[in-house]
């Protein structure tokens, strides 16, 4: 294994591995740090963790728990992988967790870059853009768990980091190589640590990739690591995929803005039923319930709690926000493991948070990448007659679940 990445969350995870695969690496996506070795054909290794939203002390110790696991396999250099939307709270995790990693590695400057142009995120002058609006204004300032109110990634991250946080330009990042090392070099002398760097275009990301060759750790969403690959040598390449047939099911906890219109589209072609939040949390709805009727229906069936800001806003105010995301996460998990033993064999999730604990009840130890659906989204395989798709919850077509469907069935 020669590149080794840590994910804060699943979906987010898997966008990662679908860049790797794409730019030509043999990727494979764990969840959780694994108990044995990898197989001697893996390039690039994923370790996916649901550490974006739990406590900054156990976002740390799993991380690095997972750093050692990929330092054992070999890996040369790190990439911690967070949301192209930055999202995280003032007391982190991206900042502890790129502090601990760091640490662990004496990396010296870290690049921090979140931009990923292909799905409209972009950084400049140390803001962070979704297509035409600053992330602060985007939807996810209402996201249900880290809500994103601060646009400025290095004032952000500067509340959650005990480095001091530095910049690069993007008049910088536009003149190349040189111009990018020169100006980390610079900011390393001056104190500097995490180093936010400003990209629009992919051509700026595979720059910034380049001058990353020597760097033990590289931090960012998705974007950042497409001129990693180059660096070993590799070239892009087509991701081969098998074709699944059988029964497929949608499950979507993404209260994000382009999941629910993703949603909205799906209601209209297929049959859906819409998950209650109050009645899941006081237990009146049971999950045996949920997978019989989604297994007892035709097309290509979804059960959906995404809801709009201001009902999220109301059952967090009366059930409390930990509790309402365990709730619900707990429930599409048992879903998805009633229809997985009745038969699923195509499954499509929506959310990060949510994805994980489906893949986690699952117990899907590791997934395959293949071909990618939409930006930022690969087909996975999890074993001989189970695929899955972790859309995350900004990214995809309106009409997302059906095309998921159609490339996952071939
Ligand atoms: N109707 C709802 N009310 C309150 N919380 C919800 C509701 N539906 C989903 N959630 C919670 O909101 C969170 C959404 O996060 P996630 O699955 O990561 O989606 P995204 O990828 O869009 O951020 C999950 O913890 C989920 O359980
Ligand atoms: O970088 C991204 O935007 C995604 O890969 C990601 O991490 C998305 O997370 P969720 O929106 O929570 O699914």
């Amino acid at each position: 294994m020669r590149l080794g990445c840590i994910g804060d969350d699943f979906t987010g995870s898997s966008d990662l591995a679908n860049t790797l695969a794409k730019q030509g690496m043999r990727v494979t996506q764990y969840s959780g740090t694994p108990r044995t070795d990898a197989a001697e054909t893996v390039d690039a290794g994923v370790v996916a963790l649901k550490s974006r939203s739990i406590d900054p002390g156990d976002a740390v110790a799993q991380s690095l728990e997972a750093l050692d696991w990929l330092k054992s396999q070999g890996c040369e250099q790190f990439f911690f992988k967070y949301c192209s939307t930055f999202d995280s709270t003032p007391e982190g995790n991206i900042g502890p967790v790129a502090d601990a990693l760091a640490e662990a590695l004496d990396a010296q400057k870290v690049i921090v870059c979140p931009a990923f142009p292909g799905t409209g995120r972009s950084v400049y002058q140390g803001h962070l853009f979704v297509k035409d609006t600053l992330l602060s204004e985007s939807g996810m300032q209402t996201h249900p768990l880290t809500p994103m109110t601060d646009p400025d990634i290095r004032r952000w991250l500067t509340r959650q980091s005990r480095f001091a946080v530095g910049h690069v330009a993007a008049q910088h990042v536009q003149s190349g190589t040189d111009a990018i090392r020169q100006c980390i070099e610079s900011e390393h002398h001056s104190g500097k640590r995490l180093i936010v760097i400003d990209a629009i275009r992919d051509e700026d990301l595979v720059e910034i990739g380049k001058t990353a060759k020597d760097l033990r750790l590289v931090t960012g969403g998705s974007g950042v690591a497409l001129g990693l690959p180059a660096n070993f040598g590799y070239t892009p390449s087509l991701v081969p995929w098998t074709p699944q047939p059988g029964k497929s099911i949608v499950l979507s906890g993404s209260c994000s803005l382009a999941t629910r219109r993703q949603v909205k589209a799906h209601i209209a072609q297929h049959p859906s039923r819409e998950v209650n939040a109050a009645e899941v949390i006081e237990g009146h709805l049971t999950a045996e319930e949920t997978a019989d009727w989604l297994l007892g229906s035709e097309g290509i069936p979804m059960a959906f709690s995404s809801a709009d800001p201001d009902i999220v806003a109301d059952i967090q105010a009366t059930y409390g926000r930990e509790r309402s995301a365990a709730a619900l996460e707990t429930f599409f998990s048992d879903v998805a493991k009633v229809a997985r033993a009745g038969g699923a064999t195509r499954i499509i999730t929506a959310g990060g948070e949510t994805s994980g604990a489906i893949v986690e009840g699952l117990g899907l130890e590791t997934l395959e990448i293949g071909p990618e659906i939409d930006p930022g989204i690969p087909a996975l395989r999890a074993g001989p007659d189970l695929v899955v798709a972790l859309k995350s919850g900004n990214f995809g077509a309106e009409d997302f679940f059906e095309k998921a469907d159609r490339m996952l069935k071939g």
